[in-house]
């Protein structure tokens, strides 16, 4: 339903960079020039007037790309120096280090060479890209901790650093910084990019964890690889047929990088705007647009059950009945009045209830209690109707696996790291290991395992949100400019746009992932100062906004 962008993971933009050459239509030389071409040009776009640039360029097809972007500069009338490391890269870096060669002179990468001589207007980072496999060493080590502002005096130009492809040290598969402990402030070195140029499409690691703080704004240059997207190719004509994996893939529902061809990156397309605003063909009674059920706890607890239950009238659920115990009824009187409200004592009621097939979403776990969840998911799982698990509901999955193992594909379960952690505790210890080795275990891996195991949509919520199918499918939800979001009761009102979006039929996963998104809209359109109850209450305007 969503139409994102898609991500790859390095092992994909490498087979479709050897399909590109091995179709024999383009060099690796070509696609070199390409790269360093568009960093070139957004360096120019960025700064017009030129000035002093170094780059900076490591031992592989990255510093290639380097030195393009040195010339290239230099052509344009900028004051070029540049650091390199004497090695000899492969055939096509070394062709472009020969072109620069003809230019101008080459210092040694060390952080003594970097510091001699007249500082520059901007640094360019070309030490490492893709090809990234264990945490930096030695000089480089130095000279990235140094650009990372540990070093001294070039902090001040921080602001001018630009990364290609990546800041060097980012696993591109993960976004974490090879070597850094995980989630911790104290990371070994942190580079802040300013602008970061990446190629032909976002990889998983310039959206999860570190890299968008990393990358700063992200660019995606074009260069000339998307004729490339087959399902099979030959790397060489003699060789086997080497499969690019397109799908299951991953998807960016919400990119927050600076991309000029806004159709190709649209988050929503016409036929979903007019489905959400109820103006295509989908029905106009109101059980066309199903019945949501919402259940919620007992006495005092029923606030965050009624925003869930607010949020799917919103998002355009027909009915919406909130089922607290029959000792909370009473506090369940007030506003909404759309709101229905049926008591739900215990299993044998819920399953009463659900007599009427008309009910098509459940969601369970706000203001639940983590006994009566466990009761009435017993009830409800069997019943495999569409059903959010959140809250409470995830604390009663992880103590007992019998509820674990009735889990199904119309299940969406929408843990934070916290539960998460109660819920697949081997996946989150792995996530929390210092990663040493590219491609380095991520929160996508572990979100992808989660869903597999249980047979259920997973949604990691976090800034970088991921979503994962049982089949492989995911889509990652890039919100860092939401800090106001981590608000008591967001993840209430998240649940319930969910199962409203479930209760108007999207399958699980589109539901969940228009979800985040729609969420995160509301909360990006009523900015600092929100609290939950204003979430729902957006809605409308972000429905009307959709385009
Ligand atoms: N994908 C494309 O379409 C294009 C990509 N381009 C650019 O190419 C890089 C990827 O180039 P690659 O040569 O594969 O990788 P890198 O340049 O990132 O680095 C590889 C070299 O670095 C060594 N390495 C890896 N980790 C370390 C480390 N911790 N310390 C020291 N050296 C390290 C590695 O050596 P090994 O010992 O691991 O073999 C390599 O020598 C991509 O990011 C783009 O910028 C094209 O130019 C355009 C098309
Ligand atoms: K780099």
């Amino acid at each position: 339903m969503l139409t994102g962008t898609e991500v790859l993971t390095t092992t994909q933009m490498r087979a479709i960079e050897s399909a590109a050459m091995a179709s024999g239509k383009v060099t690796g030389l070509d696609l070199m020039e390409r790269a360093g071409s568009a960093v070139a040009g957004q360096i120019r776009l960025c700064w017009p007037k030129p000035g002093r640039v170094t780059v900076l360029c490591g031992p592989g097809n990255n510093g290639g790309d380097g030195y393009v972007v040195a010339r290239l500069l230099h052509r344009a009338g900028w004051r070029v120096r540049v650091l390199g490391m004497d090695n000899t890269p492969g055939p096509d870096a070394a062709e472009m280090k020969r072109r620069w060669g003809k230019i101008g002179g080459i210092g040694v990468l060390t952080v003594q060479e970097l510091r001699s001589g007249a500082k520059s207007d901007v640094y360019v980072d070309a030490i490492f890209g893709t090809g990234l496999t264990r945490p930096p060493e030695g000089d480089v080590e130095r000279i990235i901790r140094h650009l990372g502002g540990y070093g001294g005096d070039i902090g001040y130009y921080l602001p001018r650093l630009v990364a290609v492809d990546c800041p060097s040290g980012l696993c591109l598969d993960s976004g974490v910084m090879l070597g850094s402990r995980r989630g911790q402030d104290s990371t070994w070195y942190k580079l802040r990019a300013s602008l970061t140029v990446a190629f032909d499409s976002p990889k998983i690691g310039h959206l999860l964890e570190q890299g968008p703080e990393c990358c700063g704004t992200l660019a995606i240059a074009d260069i000339g690889l998307h004729q490339q997207r087959v399902s099979e190719v030959r790397i060489r004509k003699d060789g086997p047929p080497v499969t690019v994996v397109r799908r299951p893939y991953v998807e960016a529902i919400w990119p927050p990088f600076s991309v000029s061809d806004s159709r190709r990156y649209s988050d929503t397309t016409e036929r979903q705007a007019a489905w959400l605003q109820k103006r295509d063909a989908s029905g106009s009674h109101k059980y066309s647009h199903g019945h949501a059920l919402v259940v919620s706890g007992g006495p005092a607890k029923g606030g965050a059950a009624r925003l869930s239950a607010r949020a799917a009238l919103r998002i355009g659920a027909g009915l919406v009945t909130i089922a607290p115990h029959a000792d909370a009824l009473a506090e369940h009187a007030g506003q909404p009045d759309a709101l229905m409200r049926r008591a739900i004592d215990d299993a044998d009621a819920l399953r009463d209830l659900l007599t009427d097939a008309r009910i098509n979403a459940i969601c369970i776990g706000p203001g639940c209690g983590v006994d009566r969840a466990t009761a009435l998911l017993a009830e409800a799982l069997p019943a495999r109707r569409p059903i959010v698990l959140d809250a409470d509901a995830l604390t009663a999955l992880s103590r007992n696996p019998d509820l674990m193992a009735a889990l199904h594909d119309n299940c969406v379960l929408t843990p934070h790291m916290g539960e998460f952690a109660r819920l697949f505790p081997d996946l989150a210890e792995r996530l929390d290991a210092t990663p040493l080795q590219g491609p380095a275990y991520s929160k996508l891996d572990a979100a992808r395992g989660a869903a597999v195991r249980c047979g259920a949509v997973v949604l990691l919520k976090g800034p970088d949100t991921v979503i994962a199918a049982p089949d492989g499918r995911a889509r990652i939800h890039s919100a860092l400019d939401l800090p106001w979001l981590a608000t008591a009761g967001a993840g209430d009102v998240l649940a319930g746009i969910i199962t409203g979006l479930l209760a108007r039929g999207l399958p699980p996963l589109d539901a969940a992932g228009l979800g985040a998104l729609i969420h995160a809209k509301a909360a990006r359109a009523f900015g600092p100062g929100l609290i939950a109850d204003d979430l729902p209450e957006m809605i409308p305007q972000i429905l009307r906004e959709t385009a």
